[in-house]
């Protein structure tokens, strides 16, 4: 089977979120199901310029007033298409945002682009001699492919719509449907028309075959009011096409016995070999040298991610006995709220604001506990990556961390299978006790390591999930 995955970024190239972790991680695991993914992503100049050996495979004369070549490329493992078109991606900033931080103007255009691109391969009229069997695409930059499908030659493929994050939902004024080169009819209720706007994401979920979401939970979430962002009644009206698959980890790029980006590796025999990474990060991030357990954050600064609550809990986690330290960036005023706790607590909370992989991978080799404390999260990637490391997971109990940690309850510890701590409500008080609950078991050394060898057992690989994508797929072709 043959399968075009569509998205706006794909790890190891360009990566902003989770999101591109998943679009780069999922092709493999689907080989070994027969299933051969090329991922169409657009040629942003970092893109461009990765790719050493890249073959213009064919083109589209007139991509929204300008001609754009259709480049083919291997790298570590994917097999790439690339919608080479300067005039929409050869820009200074990130793949949406400008370098002063604001969305491109006509980020409309830059991402129908891409999905009519899509939707034009489908049809056959682009790379000469290679059509998919089924079309997958993600989130709201390539959500239009369906509904380009839908009224071009490729109407009767099979598509898949994954929703990695509801929040953002591509949502542009009326004004913008003419330049989107799609029929008349296709701005109403059924198709890209939301209240009174376009809506891509909207567009996407109205018309691709099926509709996925990273977890159950998130799945079921998202049919409620509280969680799906206007989308709910949309998505109840297409439940039986909608289902939830937790995303997996690319086990390789993220393994600490081969981990080149860690100082010591090490194995869930050899935990004790983590506190050479421990020193290293005391280092990196100023703390004092000293027992007690170190917290860590690897996140977007946001409202989501429940970042308020932890800039309310951080003098706590100082007055427990523990350290915090932070990798992110994003909101001013949480950038800011983290940074005066760092100047109060100098040795004991250390902040690093940026984007920064390699650090990000150092974190998890060598803190105790990785707190997520999000208000909503589809999956969440960073908790997958904390079990793996013996980075204990310490979580909101929402969507995908609900999935994916197993709290430490009496019960759960009894039978040795807890892997983390959960909590709810997510208040800054829920986080608190949360905090304290691991502060505990932290104390008794044998609870802790049983914790960390647990999570290390489990299995966060994409197997299970991409055999669920497998046989999602070989359904709809069977149904065609
Ligand atoms: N400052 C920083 N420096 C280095 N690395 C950093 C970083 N900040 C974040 N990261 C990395 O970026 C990724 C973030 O992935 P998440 O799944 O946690 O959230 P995101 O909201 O981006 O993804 C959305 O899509 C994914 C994929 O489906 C869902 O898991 C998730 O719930 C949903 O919100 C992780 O690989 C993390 O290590």
């Amino acid at each position: 089977m043959n399968v075009l995955s569509v998205a706006s970024e794909v790890y190891p190239l360009v990566k902003t979120g989770g999101l591109a972790d998943v679009v780069g991680a999922l092709p493999s695991a689907l080989l070994p199901h027969g299933i051969r993914v090329r991922t169409l992503v657009p040629g942003y100049p970092a893109v461009l310029h990765k790719l050493k050996k890249k073959k213009a495979v064919g083109g589209i004369d007139n991509l929204f007033g300008h001609p754009a070549r259709m480049l083919a490329a291997e790298y570590d493992g994917l097999d790439l298409l690339v919608l080479d078109q300067p005039e929409l991606y050869a820009r200074d900033g990130g793949p949406y945002l400008d370098t002063t931080g604001r969305d491109y103007p006509d980020n409309f255009r830059r991402f129908a682009a891409l999905s009519l691109a899509a939707a034009e391969i489908a049809g056959d009229s682009v790379v000469p001699g290679w059509k998919p069997d089924l079309v997958h695409v993600h989130d709201w930059q390539t959500a239009l492919t369906p509904v380009y499908m839908r009224f071009g030659s490729a109407a009767d493929m099979p598509t898949v719509m994954t929703i990695h994050n509801i929040a953002f939902q591509g949502q542009f004024g009326a004004s913008v449907f003419p330049e989107l080169s799609l029929p008349p009819e296709a701005f109403s209720m059924q198709f890209v028309e939301y209240y009174g706007d376009v809506g891509f994401l909207k567009g996407g979920l109205q018309t691709a075959t099926a509709i996925t979401t990273v977890s159950p939970s998130y799945a079921q979430e998202i049919l409620t009011p509280e969680f799906g962002m206007g989308l709910e009644g949309l998505l109840a009206s297409r439940v039986g096409s909608l289902s939830g698959i937790v995303n997996g980890i690319d086990a390789a790029t993220w393994n600490p016995e081969t981990d080149p980006l860690i100082p010591q590796n090490y194995a869930h025999g050899t935990l004790k070999r983590r506190a050479a990474n421990r020193r290293v990060l005391e280092e990196r991030f100023g703390l004092d040298k000293g027992p007690g357990p170190i917290f860590c954050v690897i996140s977007r600064l946001t409202w989501q991610k429940g970042i308020d609550l932890l800039a309310q809990v951080t003098d706590d986690i100082v007055a427990l006995g523990g350290k915090l330290i932070v990798l992110g960036s994003g909101d001013a005023a949480l950038e800011g709220a983290l940074m005066a706790a760092a100047s109060r607590h100098r040795g004991h909370i250390g902040m690093v604001i940026g984007y920064d992989e390699p650090l990000s991978h150092l974190m998890q080799a060598g803190s105790d506990a990785i707190l997520i404390p999000s208000r909503f999260e589809p999956c969440g990637l960073t908790q997958l990556y904390g079990l793996r490391y013996g980075c204990v997971p310490i979580v909101a109990r929402t969507g995908g961390l609900t999935d994916t940690v197993i709290d430490a309850n009496e019960a759960a510890l009894a039978a040795r299978v807890a892997t983390g701590f959960q909590f709810q409500p997510v208040t800054a008080d829920g986080l608190r006790l949360a905090i304290r609950r691991a502060m505990h078991a932290y104390k008794e050394p044998k609870v802790w390591a049983r914790l960390q060898n647990q999570g290390m057992k489990s299995d966060v690989s994409w197997a299970k999930s991409a055999e669920r994508y497998a046989s999602l797929y070989s359904g709809l072709l069977a149904k065609g």
